[in-house]
């Protein structure tokens, strides 16, 4: 009975095909013949132990005319994805009987006609995709009321009239709603105002009209757009008082005051286009986290006025359905921003093959340009050396592991509930017991999203470019380039990581949530009998490490000393926040110090280990080691990411690897420089040229890193110490004139109180208190003295603020 089932799903699957597919290259695979199984060959087909149908996802496949009604021959279907492709027509009745349906993301097509009622039936979905197509007329009657499961709506750019529905706000599990752009009247509802469970919420280019409600206690919403309606009155207090809310009201009727630090906090922009409301402008709205248009619409923020306009294009495949303020500032990277990285990167990847890449590049890579290309299939040589600046490198090995998560590489013989029996009894026993289809799926092999902002296939990830950025050790990374340009950074855990699939979706689920704007949030995980893989967003800035030891041409632009400050101090903020909620990083090291599109710091890896059979011995690199983790069986500690960081404290002040030639250690090395009285010798030559001196700043992060890698861990600080001093240190211009070349950059009207004897003559009446032979300034006083030679104009200045203000220009015009 079960064979025949199934071949009537094969059938049904066969004339979607010739209904739907005739231009699809993705269907190609879908041939018929002996031996060939429509579940394992044929792409985008998954199904169950039972041999029925599962998930149908072709998304971006190139499918097209009316939407088949033979796919309500797959009536056992969790996930049915045909995203982005051109479809037309209505949603066919005939889906009706898809009660398992979990998913059903078909946005970005040009389906009509008016929202089925029978979605009513599909009390399972938890997903529910409409968005850019053009549905019309209002949403049926109570179709919320049965859908009590759904996370994510999305249904923005239709034609859809009507109010939205109490029924639809007051889903308990609602997470992200989007009904933009749509022609939707009535007021905002107070259910909305009050859910426990919404993080976006995008309403935007609507006709919304009548007062906000009052009370707001969404205590989870990190985005609200309300732009572009007609909505009125005062806006909430308890509104803009809601933390980490990326907020847009613009173009609207409201009215009452706005004030300066409401609209420092969210932008002037939030409030732009309300005729009756008074703003009392931020002075510097780039600090403000002001909501930006995203990258296909028009600007709500940006409109003149509340008129609608519809998108003429929607986010491509890659979609990000709402965002964070940072996700949307990678969308738009500026131009400005995007040449200088490119730029940066065409340099980066130039000197790679110059600096010791000559292995990882084959013949054929040396001879093309380093323009990014797909290269699946191709063996193009190996990982690059992860302690070499990032290479660009074929990725042959990502596509199979891809492909083993999709499942569509598994053995065929057996599914992956199958392999699951085999890995994980108790876990399949808890599967079964609750029932079959829709409770098991999250136990299948798939890419599982973390994030709820992503919308991700596997399908996609297929389809990108990729390329190898190194091998840790953890296992491969890669760097896949979608085809909406957005950049994502695969890790392919080997062999040790966790074969229980239970275990490991667990594990990762922990770290997913651990959330700190300098951490690198994990986005999406797959899981396989296999392969398993992670995958965060691609830092487009690399790593600390690439561009301290990489470009050194490169390195005094892009490392000032004011961004090696902010750099130190975004990493202990990072430390801080993992330690004060009992975790340690167990890595801390440059490589794992990535930057995002606004040279921001995001830390990798935390907490990887965690998802291992078995701990490893130490995962912290050589140099960066704290001596204690060497000889004990102790992994890591807190006070050995405060060791590991001083490394990188000194890495930054000093330009060096942490391990030097010879095995000799940076610390180690620091130390001695220092004890000899030859502290100015220490600093990066790239930030000191030979006419300045360290100023009292970089000497006091010498002595925080100094004290970070104590050989005894109960004398180090803790880290919270660290930030803290980190966060007193004001970043100056870093290094000071050397009062050795005062008289020939400034004249001789300069004298210098306390003794110095570098066998010049000069005046100046400065005071200097001094450290070492050479005079490293410790503090600097200017006396009321004029100094002349154009760097000091203010003959009462007592403040050595001139001197810091950077360094001297050659033209001897430095400070004025
Ligand atoms: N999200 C990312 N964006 C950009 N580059 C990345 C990203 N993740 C890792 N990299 C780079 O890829 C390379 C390999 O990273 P990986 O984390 O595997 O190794 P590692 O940091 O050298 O060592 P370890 O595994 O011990 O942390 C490194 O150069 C790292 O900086």
């Amino acid at each position: 009975q079960a064979n025949s089932a199934n071949a009537i799903e094969e059938q049904a699957l066969q004339q979607f095909k010739a209904e739907n597919g005739i231009n699809s290259n993705a269907m190609r695979s879908w041939q018929v013949g002996p031996g060939v199984n429509h579940c394992t060959a044929w792409k985008g087909v998954n199904c169950w132990s039972t041999g029925s149908v599962r998930w149908l996802r072709l998304p971006a496949a190139g499918l097209s005319g009316v939407m088949s009604m033979a796919l309500g021959g797959l009536p056992r279907l969790s996930r049915l994805n045909l995203r982005d492709n051109a479809l037309t027509g209505a949603i066919p009745p005939s889906l009706v009987v898809m009660t398992s349906l979990k998913k059903l993301t078909l946005q970005g097509n040009q389906l009509s006609g008016p929202i089925p009622d029978f979605l009513r039936n599909f009390t399972n979905l938890d997903e529910l995709g409409l968005a850019n197509n053009m549905f019309q007329g209002p949403f049926p009657t109570n179709m919320f009321a049965t859908m009590r499961e759904l996370q994510i709506v999305d249904m923005g750019n239709n034609r859809i009239t009507g109010q939205i529905p109490d029924n639809l706000v007051d889903i308990p599990t609602l997470q992200s709603l989007s009904l933009r752009a749509n022609n939707l009247s009535g007021p905002i509802s107070p259910l909305l105002a009050s859910s426990p469970s919404l993080v976006t919420v995008d309403l935007s280019q609507n006709s919304l009209v009548g007062p906000l409600p009052s009370v707001w206690t969404v205590s989870n919403l990190t985005f609200l757009d309300l732009s572009s309606n007609f909505l009125q009155g005062e806006i909430p207090p308890s509104l803009l008082s809601l933390g980490n809310l990326t907020l847009n009201l613009a173009g609207n009727n409201f009215s009452g005051k706005i004030s300066q630090s409401v609209a420092c906090s969210f932008g002037n922009a939030a409030f732009k286009n309300n005729p009756f409301l008074v703003v009392d402008l931020c002075a510097s709205p780039s600090a403000a986290p002001a909501l930006m248009p995203r990258a296909s619409d028009d600007s709500a923020a940006a409109a003149p006025a509340p008129t609608k306009k519809k998108s003429s294009s929607s986010l491509s495949t890659l979609t990000i359905v709402a965002l964070t303020a940072g996700d949307i500032a990678l969308l738009l990277m500026s131009a400005a921003g995007f040449t200088f990285f490119y730029m940066w990167w065409k340099k980066r990847a130039k000197n790679a093959k110059f600096d010791g890449g000559k292995d990882a590049w084959s013949k054929e890579e040396k001879s093309s340009s380093s323009t990014l290309r797909s290269v699946y299939g191709k063996e193009l040589g190996q990982a690059a050396d992860p302690h070499r600046p990032t290479y660009l490198v074929a990725a042959p090995a990502l596509r199979p592991a891809l492909k083993a998560c999709s499942g569509s590489m598994a053995d065929p013989a057996k599914t992956s509930t199958e392999y699951l029996v085999a890995s994980d009894p108790d876990a399949m026993g808890a599967c079964a017991e609750k029932d079959s289809a829709v409770s098991c799926e999250e136990f299948g092999t798939d890419l599982v999203i973390l994030d709820k902002f992503l919308v991700l296939e596997i399908e996609e990830l297929l389809r990108a470019n990729a390329m190898v950025l190194g091998a840790g050790t953890f296992g491969g990374v890669y760097m896949a380039v979608m085809e909406d340009g957005h950049m994502l950074a695969i890790k392919r855990l080997e062999e040790q990581a966790l074969k229980n699939e239970h275990v490991f979706a667990r594990q990762i689920r922990k770290l997913a949530d651990v959330k700190h704007p300098n951490l690198l949030p994990i986005r999406a995980y797959c899981w396989s009998p296999t392969e398993r893989l992670v995958i965060c967003d691609y830092m487009p800035n690399g790593s600390l490490f690439s561009l301290l030891h990489g470009d050194k041409e490169q390195r005094p632009a892009i490392l000032s000393w004011a961004t090696r400050h902010k750099i130190a101090l975004e990493t202990a903020r990072a430390l801080a926040y993992l330690h004060d909620n009992d975790m340690v990083h167990g890595n801390v090291k440059a490589t794992n110090v990535l930057l995002d599109d606004k040279f921001e710091v995001r830390v990798g890896d935390f907490g990887l280990e965690s998802l291992l059979e078995a701990p490893l011995q130490h995962t912290s690199s050589a140099g960066y080691l704290a001596p204690e983790l060497m000889t004990s069986s102790r992994r890591k500690s807190a006070k050995g990411d405060v060791y590991s960081f001083g490394v990188l404290l000194l890495e930054l002040l000093t330009g060096l690897e942490p391990l030097g030639k010879n095995n000799m250690d940076l610390s180690t090395w620091v130390q001695e420089m220092v004890k000899s009285h030859r502290t100015e010798d220490v600093f990066d030559p790239s930030l000191v040229s030979s006419h300045v001196l360290p100023a009292q700043d970089v000497l006091e992060l010498l002595d925080l890193a100094q004290a970070c890698v104590a050989e005894q861990p109960n004398r180090r600080p803790t880290i919270e110490a660290v930030l803290r001093s980190l966060e007193t240190i004001v970043p100056s211009g870093g290094f000071l004139p050397d009062p050795a070349v005062l008289p020939q950059q400034m004249g001789h009207d300069l004298s210098v109180e306390h003794g110095y004897d570098y066998g010049h003559e000069y005046v100046a009446n400065i005071h200097m208190h001094t450290r070492g032979p050479r005079g490293a300034v410790d503090s600097l006083d200017l006396s009321p003295a004029h100094i002349h030679g154009g760097y000091y104009s203010d003959a009462s200045s007592s403040s050595i603020s001139p001197l810091q203000a950077g360094f001297p220009s050659s033209s001897g015009r430095a400070y004025d």
